[in-house]
């Protein structure tokens, strides 16, 4: 079989020319083989809810193992002479040799901490910045926006219908991984079901119904096909008149001579609310009380809302355009930035300052911890420096609420869990990948047992704190006060 542009691409490329004309500037620095640390971490949640969901790991972590360059690409990057020839010699042999560290993926994750640390050789930190951002943007937007749409479903199923609105195969595909995580109960995508394990259904589209000579002889053919598994689509035409009767004479006339059940029917139109119950009423008179009803058409967690409020008989809502394109919020907007820089042994903090508040970065190497109450609440996360010394859960912890940091802070009767988790050493990785189900549990069970209720809600929901130790926020006042102070002389 020919190999196709998608198999053959060289994904190490996949980066910013930037990246390259940085690492291409950094070869003549004397320093370039000492450390430096990169924070990733996002600004704000999607559709101003009240946290997110990081995902897109695995990938980050295939990509950086992988990393190299063939001959194709070394020709390709010398022929837009921007490079030396030491560097592209250099990238011959490159694999990347940093560390890195992460939260787990599945986790929830809140905005301005470090979701995942990159620490490595100058060059090595700078090469993996957009192949990084690209998975974890991606992942983690669709992640959470499956999840805001499977809470306003409460408990009904909802299924990735999202492909061939996806802006392309990959965003398919990672979506469909991402959807799952975040609560989906599967996809109809089958390249991710084989590729993820994830698992796949279906029903039948409007040209099945358009093609036979008429409604009801498309429902019988597929029901014989499929006796244990046909859920009919009843909107091509009429859904009461027709679509209904229809599917119920076929239930009546072929499932069960055959001894089957019909497996349920699908709505992709009109009112959902009104017809969902107008369906229901009928599939019960005719004794189909255990067909179920699938409703599709523009989805997301507004309407399902609004549809559920209204008292809508729906089992399982398949959702496309709306969730793989995370269409109401569609950047998560996460970045890379320089946190700490090493320079003849000694590290050197970096903050980047700007004239808006929530752009003035958390400078240095840190740790951050996820605080939980008595009944294993998540109450707050707390960012400390990187070798502060274990936190004493027995005793009371002073901590700087940075938004009202003249306030004296404790902690009292609580626990602690370090979120970050070393993912690579030395450019390979050191953890398993983690089964997708797995994730997906992990997310639920935060969600159900650590969440407070005020961050789960849609409208104005609670903003999680981030904490600090009292010498993290020392020491990022000092930085503050230092840059003002080298501008001022400056100026
Ligand atoms: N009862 C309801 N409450 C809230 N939203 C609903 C309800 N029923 C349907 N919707 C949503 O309203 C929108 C209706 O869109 P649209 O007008 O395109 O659908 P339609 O009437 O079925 O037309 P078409 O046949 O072209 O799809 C969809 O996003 C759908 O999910
Ligand atoms: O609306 P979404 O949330 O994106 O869900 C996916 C949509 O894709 C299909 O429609 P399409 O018109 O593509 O094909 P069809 O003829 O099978 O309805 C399906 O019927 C849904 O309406
Ligand atoms: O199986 C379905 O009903 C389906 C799958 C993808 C898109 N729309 C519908």
């Amino acid at each position: 079989m020919n190999k196709t542009i998608y198999d053959k691409r060289n994904i190490s490329m996949m980066m910013d020319l930037y990246e390259l004309t940085m690492a291409n500037g950094y070869m003549s620095e004397k320093d370039r083989n000492d450390y430096v640390t990169f924070d990733v971490f996002y600004r704000k949640n999607p559709d101003i809810g009240g946290y997110a969901i990081f995902a897109g790991l695995e990938q980050v972590i295939e990509y950086i193992e992988q990393m190299h360059f063939d001959q194709d690409d070394i020709d390709y990057l010398r022929s837009l002479h921007l490079f030396s020839e030491e560097f592209l010699e250099y990238l011959k042999t490159y694999h990347f040799k940093g560390d890195i560290f992460a939260f787990k993926e599945g986790t929830i994750m809140y905005p301005n901490e470090p979701i995942l640390t990159v620490h490595a050789p100058l060059i090595d930190a700078q090469l993996v910045e957009t192949a990084i951002l690209a998975e974890i943007n991606h992942q983690s937007l669709i992640a959470t926006k499956a999840s805001r749409i499977v809470r306003a479903a409460r408990g009904r199923a909802v299924s990735d219908f999202g492909a061939r609105r996806a802006h392309n195969m990959d965003a398919a595909v990672y979506g469909a991984r991402a959807a799952y995580i975040g609560g989906c109960v599967g996809t109809a995508t089958v390249l991710a079901g084989q590729m993820f394990d994830i698992p796949v259904s279906g029903t039948m589209a409007h040209s099945w119904v358009m093609y036979q000579e008429d409604e009801y002889t498309a429902f019988k053919k597929f029901a014989e096909m499929y006796p244990d598994d046909s859920i009919l689509l009843i909107d091509t035409y009429d859904v009461l008149n027709s679509g209904v009767p229809n599917a119920i004479r076929v239930a009546k006339e072929v499932l069960e001579p055959m001894g089957k059940r019909l497996k349920g029917v699908r709505l992709d139109s009109g009112d959902l609310a009104y017809l969902s119950r107008k369906v229901r009423q009928k599939l019960d008179e005719a004794g189909l009380e255990d067909a179920i009803i699938v409703a599709s058409n523009s989805l997301d967690e507004y309407t399902i809302n609004s549809i559920m409020d209204q008292g809508g008989c729906i089992d399982s809502y398949g959702v496309g355009e709306r969730l793989i394109t995370s269409k109401s919020d569609p950047v998560f907007g996460a970045v890379y930035k320089m946190a700490e820089a090493e320079k003849d042994g000694q590290r050197i903090p970096k903050i980047k300052i700007s004239e808006t508040v929530e752009k003035i970065t958390n400078p240095g190497r840190k740790k951050v911890y996820r605080v939980y109450d008595e009944e294993g609440k998540a109450v707050a996360d707390l960012l400390t420096k990187y070798d502060e010394k274990p936190i004493d859960t027995s005793k009371r912890y002073r901590y700087v609420d940075s938004k009202k940091p003249w306030k004296n802070m404790h902690y009292e009767h609580y626990s602690v869990k370090e979120l970050q988790h070393q993912v690579i050493k030395a450019g390979k990785r050191v953890t398993n990948p983690v089964p997708l189900k797995e994730i997906r549990q992990y997310v639920a069970d935060q969600i159900h047992n650590e969440i407070w209720d005020s961050e789960l809600r849609f409208d104005n929901p609670h903003e999680h704190y981030l904490d600090m130790s009292p010498s993290y926020y020392e020491m990022k006042m000092d930085l503050l006060y230092k840059s003002q102070k080298n501008n001022e002389e400056e100026d």
